[in-house]
């Protein structure tokens, strides 16, 4: 513990300066509490053999610095204290009128001459101060002011004493203290402003700095402790500079912990792993409590670095959690399936769930294959759903939706004023929005190669620059890639970058076709229909010999179809839709079916070749297929640039007519307002019908 002398003038005789010496006591209790202990000393009792050891030294006046000085070891430690009186004792002074004439009394003349120049210097201006002299007459004065009141100084005919209470320590002293002692505890400071406001400082410039210093360090500190998370600022190696009440609460913390290390409080939690200029965001385990516990840097324009910690208890973030999941779904960025939704009984099936669940635990990058429809996406939901990250956005993409112009901005984001078309206030790009969650790059396999660049810095650097902006953004976010395509095939004709393929390879997943794994068929079946049925031989044989090329996607509206159109309880091949009867009858015969259904869709074909250009009319039909399969709105808008991206592009005036056709005939409905066009199973069965047409249609039109 920390020691102050206090060194008076005389020999304690009579109790005579007990009222100084307990004032001044009591003065430095108030403030530092036991954090300080007072040592009394008399100036006519030192001894050179026995030298004055405290750490300060404080004496009344610069003349007594001066004769103390012999007597104590480390004469640095001397100050010299300034002293003022409480306003409880000069206020009733102002009630005296203005030029009377009052004397002031105490023990010795030095005192006396102290204390008036002190009360002319807090601004007791309007009284006449006569500092009283021993043989001196005051017989025409009839108010005395005195600290002691000792009846016995106190001239017989003065009957109006007031007391005007020992002189106090000022405030520039307390300060003086506190900085020789560096105490940076709040309790003391809080002390100190409770002091200034019962005194009346003679340094009136320091006392109102520090009280407005005060005032705003504690609207600051009100602010910190109103946040619900534990909040923390250290020096670069760690020494607690600032923390709020939550944080010792979270932490279970009772003592005063400014200017210690952060590993020494926190100890166990391995704490000096933070203290490199990493952003980081991990759970800790501390003492049966899981802590998000979040560390950033602060660069001050000084450029000494801080660490700003943030630690939330994870039964709060639960609270929380509701909150998010609504908002994330809202924004449509959560991801539905689990690895309990994923339908599978096949080996392949049960290797990759169990594969995925394993990448599900690790924060690295995943890239799915598969044809389209295998189940890519819903992979790459579980995967998320089951990581630490899954309280967090999952913002999925598809690359190969979006047109190559509007990709980057999508991705990226801009900042306002970026270019014409740009919206007021800026976008935040995907990544961002995926902050602390997973991005999910579907069809990565079309992404333009300039593109293709942009990620590959993004999965080294972990920043992203908005479009437009001069700042990086540091980003935390999980990458699950997919395509259709062969990567390996792309990097070797050189669509695809070899070096971003390597990036995103780190855990490869492939998802095998449908026709591979048959044995799912009836397990699929089963979870997509949901009346109780049963299946006849042949109808088995059919959908287990089929080749699914639209895979799980195909086969689930093949069920809802089975659903919509059976209302018996047994499904048989007339159960089915025609297309799939036509493939197989194809596959089983070796004659040609093409007379045998001949007559399917015939009404139809005709209405079209007469109102329409049959082939328009087709390729707008798989345009709203397509724009439904990817869950993208079928407006016309969206119609004209996918028609445009296959190198079929076609007039709007074209397009309108051709969605009013296809209404007619039922193949599509087109609903009011901004929803878009949606394909009807008749429509979809028409465009099987006709697939190996469109297929050559589009290709025929695409080479053109
Ligand atoms: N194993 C599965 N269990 C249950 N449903 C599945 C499974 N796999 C896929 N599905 C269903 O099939 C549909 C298509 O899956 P998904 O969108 O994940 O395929 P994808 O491979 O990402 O397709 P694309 O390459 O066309 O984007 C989903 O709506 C999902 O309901």
């Amino acid at each position: 513990m920390k020691s102050i002398a206090i060194v008076l003038d005389y020999i304690e005789e009579s109790n005579k300066h007990n009222g100084v010496k307990d004032t001044l006591r009591k003065n430095i209790k108030e403030v530092f509490g036991n954090r300080i202990q007072v040592n009394i000393y008399f100036i006519n009792r030192l001894n050179e053999n026995n030298l004055i050891e405290d750490d300060l030294i404080l004496a009344m006046a610069s003349s007594r610095a001066i004769r103390i000085r012999p007597f104590v070891r480390s004469p640095e430690n001397i100050i010299i204290i300034e002293r003022t009186f409480l306003k409880k004792y000069i206020y009733p002074l102002f009630s005296i009128p203005a030029n009377t004439d009052v004397l002031v009394i105490n023990d010795d003349i030095e005192t006396i001459i102290e204390s008036v120049s002190c009360l002319y210097g807090i601004g007791v201006k309007h009284l006449n101060l006569i500092p009283a002299e021993p043989s001196k007459d005051y017989s025409n004065i009839d108010i005395a002011l005195s600290p002691s009141a000792d009846p016995k100084i106190i001239p017989k005919h003065i009957k109006n004493v007031i007391d005007i209470g020992h002189r106090v320590l000022d405030t520039p002293t307390m300060l003086l203290i506190i900085n020789k002692f560096n105490i940076n505890d709040k309790t003391v400071h809080q002390n100190l402003y409770n002091y200034c406001k019962k005194i009346l400082s003679s340094n009136i410039g320091i006392q109102k700095n520090y009280n407005d210093l005060f005032t705003r360090t504690e609207e600051l500190d009100y602010l910190l402790d109103l946040s619900n998370d534990g909040i923390l600022l250290t020096s670069s190696d760690g020494k607690i500079l600032v923390y709020n009440k939550k944080f010792k609460e979270i932490f279970n913390i009772k003592k005063e912990i400014i200017g210690q290390f952060l590993h020494n409080v926190l100890e166990g939690l391995n704490m000096e792993s933070y203290y490199d200029d990493k952003f980081y965001n991990n759970l800790i385990f501390y003492r049966k409590k899981y802590i998000n516990l979040q560390k950033k840097n602060l660069i001050h324009y000084n450029k000494e670095r801080r660490l700003y910690f943030n630690f939330q208890e994870v039964t709060y973030i639960k609270k929380l959690e509701q909150n998010l999941s609504k908002q994330l779904r809202e924004k449509g960025q959560i991801a539905k399936y689990t690895f309990d939704n994923i339908i599978g009984d096949s080996d392949a099936m049960i290797n990759i769930i169990e594969m995925s669940r394993k990448i599900a635990k690790s924060d690295l990058t995943v890239l799915i294959t598969g044809e389209s429809g295998t189940g890519k996406e819903v992979i790459a939901q579980a995967v998320h759903n089951a990581s630490k990250r899954h309280n967090q956005p999952f913002v999925a993409i598809n690359c190969a939706a979006v047109p190559d112009s509007l990709l980057e901005s999508e991705l990226f984001g801009y900042v306002k004023g970026s270019f014409t078309g740009a919206l007021k206030d800026g976008k935040k790009g995907l990544f961002e929005q995926a902050n602390n969650g997973t991005i999910f790059l579907d069809e990565i396999g079309d992404m333009p190669t300039t593109l293709q660049s942009k990620l590959l810095r993004v999965l080294q650097e972990r920043q992203i620059m908005p479009i437009g902006s001069q700042q990086v953004i540091d980003i935390d976010v999980r990458i699950i890639a997919a395509t259709h395509r062969n990567p390996t095939d792309m990097v070797k004709e050189g669509t695809f970058r070899k070096d971003l393929f390597y990036r995103l390879n780190v855990f490869p997943l492939h998802l095998p076709a449908l026709r591979d794994r048959i044995e799912d068929v009836p397990v699929l079946l089963k979870h997509f229909i949901n009346k109780k049925f049963s299946f006849s031989k042949q109808c088995i044989n059919l959908l287990t010999t089929y080749d699914w090329p639209g895979n799980i996607r195909e086969l689930k509206n093949v069920a809802e179809y089975i659903s919509t159109i059976e209302e018996g309880n047994e499904v048989t091949l007339k159960s089915l839709p025609n297309y799939l009867i036509e493939t197989n009858i194809k596959k089983s015969c070796s004659f040609d079916i093409k007379n045998e259904f001949s007559t399917y869709f015939e009404k139809e074909k005709k209405f079209l070749e007469e109102k329409t250009c049959f082939s328009t009319a087709l390729i707008v039909l798989k345009a709203v297929e397509y724009l439904n399969e990817i869950n993208k709105t079928a407006g016309r808008k969206h119609l004209l640039e996918t028609l445009e991206r296959q190198n079929t592009p076609i007039q709007e005036s074209q397009l309108r007519k051709n969605l009013k056709i296809l209404n007619k005939l039922k193949f599509i409905i087109t609903k009011k307002g901004r929803s878009g066009s949606y394909i009807t199973q008749n429509g979809k069965d028409f465009l099987r019908y006709q697939s190996k047409y469109i297929n050559k249609l589009v290709e025929k039109l695409a080479n053109k």
